[in-house]
C-alpha cells in the first residue's frame, strides 16, 4: 500500500502582486510521501508562484503552508527559504555558469564529505564522466539532469520543479521525463512538477493537481481526473472537449445525439454535458443527420469534424476508417466519455 501521509499542507493560500489581481486566491494542496504531484494549469493560473510560495521566495498575505507540523507560512510566521528542506528545479536549471557540474551539485551541501556526495549524485544522474565540465559544456538534457542532481543532493523534504522539460526537443523531453520520473522514486522524493501540457502531466503524476484562476480546482489520479472532471475548466485543462448545455429532465439530460444519464443532477437544473472527441461514435448512413467535413489521420486514430445536430463538433475514431468527407453518418455517444458536471 502506498504512502499517503500528508508531507506538505498548503490551506487557503493567498498572494496579490496587485490590488485588484490575486495571483493566488485560496489555493489548498497536499503533497504526500513519495508521490509525485504534477500542478497543471493554463499560463498566468498561479503555478509559479504557488512554488515560489513554497519555496519561500514568496510571502502569503493569507493562508499557510505546513511541513508535517512545522509551520513554514502563516499569518505571523515566514521561515527564510534557506532553512526550508526544498530543492528546486528552475525552467533554465539556473546552474551557476562559472562553476563545474560537480561544484554545483555540491553548492549547498556542507561537511567534508560534501564533493563526495555530490560526486555520488552525480554518478545516479549517470554524469559522473561530466564532473568537470562547465555548464556551456553541457547539452540541454545534462543540464537539467545537473540541475535535478543539485536539488535532490541534500536530501530534500519536498522537490519542486518548474516547467524542467520545456527548454527541450520533443525526443528528448519524453526521454528525460521518464529519467526525471525515474530517478524522483528512486530517491522517494516527494516532488511537485509544474507543467501546463496536459499530457505531461498525466505522464508523470502519481496525483494530479489543476489549477486555475489561483485555486487548487481538482486534486485526484490522472485517470480519475481525465474520467471525472468535476466542471468545464477542469475538462478543458485536460484535453478537447464539446460542450453542450443541457436541462435535467426524468434523470436524463437531452442532447442532439440523445439522452444521457444526468449523473444525481435533479430535474430542471442546468447542466453541462462534457463529450470527449472519442464518445462520439460514428456510422455510415445515408440519411444520417451529420455530414463529415473534415477528416486527418493522427497516427493511431483519425479526426473526423462532422456539422449537423446544430453545430460542428470533432470527433476521434479508430484508424482505418472507411467515413471520408462529404459522407453523411448517424452519431451516438458512447457513455464512458459523457460527463454530466453543473453549468
Ligand atoms: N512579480 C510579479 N509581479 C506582478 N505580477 C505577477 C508577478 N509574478 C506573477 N504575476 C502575475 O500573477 C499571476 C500568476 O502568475 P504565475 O507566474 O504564478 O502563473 P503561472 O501559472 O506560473 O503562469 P505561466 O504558466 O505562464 O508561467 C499572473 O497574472 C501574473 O501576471
Amino acid at each position: 500500500m502506498a504512502d499517503t501521509r500528508t508531507v506538505l499542507s498548503i490551506r487557503g493560500a493567498e498572494r496579490r502582486y496587485r490590488a485588484d489581481h490575486a495571483a493566488l486566491a485560496g489555493a489548498d494542496l497536499n503533497l504526500h510521501a513519495g508521490r509525485i504531484t504534477a500542478l497543471l494549469g493554463p499560463s498566468g493560473s498561479g503555478k509559479s508562484t504557488l512554488l515560489r510560495a513554497i519555496a519561500g521566495l514568496e510571502r502569503l498575505e493569507a493562508g499557510s503552508i505546513c511541513l508535517g507540523a512545522t509551520v513554514w507560512n502563516d499569518h505571523t510566521t515566514h521561515v527564510a527559504p534557506e532553512t526550508r528542506r526544498v530543492g528546486m528545479v528552475f525552467q533554465d536549471y539556473a546552474l551557476f555558469p562559472h562553476m563545474t557540474a560537480l561544484a554545483n551539485v555540491a553548492f549547498g551541501l556542507t561537511g567534508p564529505d560534501k564533493t563526495a556526495r555530490a560526486m555520488t549524485q552525480l554518478e545516479v544522474a549517470e554524469l559522473g564522466h561530466k564532473a568537470k565540465a562547465y555548464p556551456h559544456e553541457l547539452s540541454g538534457g545534462e543540464q537539467q539532469r545537473v540541475a535535478l542532481a543539485r536539488a535532490l543532493a541534500p536530501q530534500p523534504a519536498v522537490v519542486l520543479l518548474d516547467e524542467p522539460f520545456s527548454g527541450l526537443d520533443r525526443r528528448l523531453r519524453g526521454e528525460l521525463r521518464e529519467r526525471t520520473v525515474d530517478t524522483l522514486r528512486a530517491a522517494g522524493t516527494t516532488a511537485l512538477i509544474v507543467t501546463h501540457d496536459a499530457e505531461e502531466a498525466m505522464a508523470v503524476a502519481d496525483e494530479l493537481a489543476l489549477m486555475d484562476g489561483g485555486r487548487i480546482i481538482q486534486t485526484g489520479p490522472p485517470d480519475d481526473v481525465w474520467m471525472t472532471p468535476v466542471s468545464a475548466t477542469a475538462a478543458k485543462l485536460l484535453g478537447d472537449v464539446e460542450i453542450i448545455e443541457a436541462q435535467v429532465t426524468n434523470g436524463q439530460a437531452e442532447t442532439p445525439f440523445g439522452p444521457v444519464d444526468a449523473n444525481g443532477f435533479e430535474d430542471g437544473q442546468p447542466v453541462s454535458v462534457l463529450v470527449r472527441p472519442r464518445a462520439f461514435t460514428l456510422s455510415l448512413d445515408p440519411d444520417g443527420p451529420c455530414t463529415i467535413t473534415r477528416r486527418r489521420s493522427a497516427g493511431p486514430h483519425l479526426t473526423h469534424r462532422f456539422a449537423g445536430a446544430g453545430g460542428e463538433w470533432s470527433a476521434q475514431t479508430p484508424a482505418p476508417s472507411p467515413i471520408r468527407e462529404g459522407d453523411r453518418v448517424s452519431v451516438e455517444l458512447d457513455p464512458v466519455y459523457v460527463r454530466v458536471v453543473a453549468a
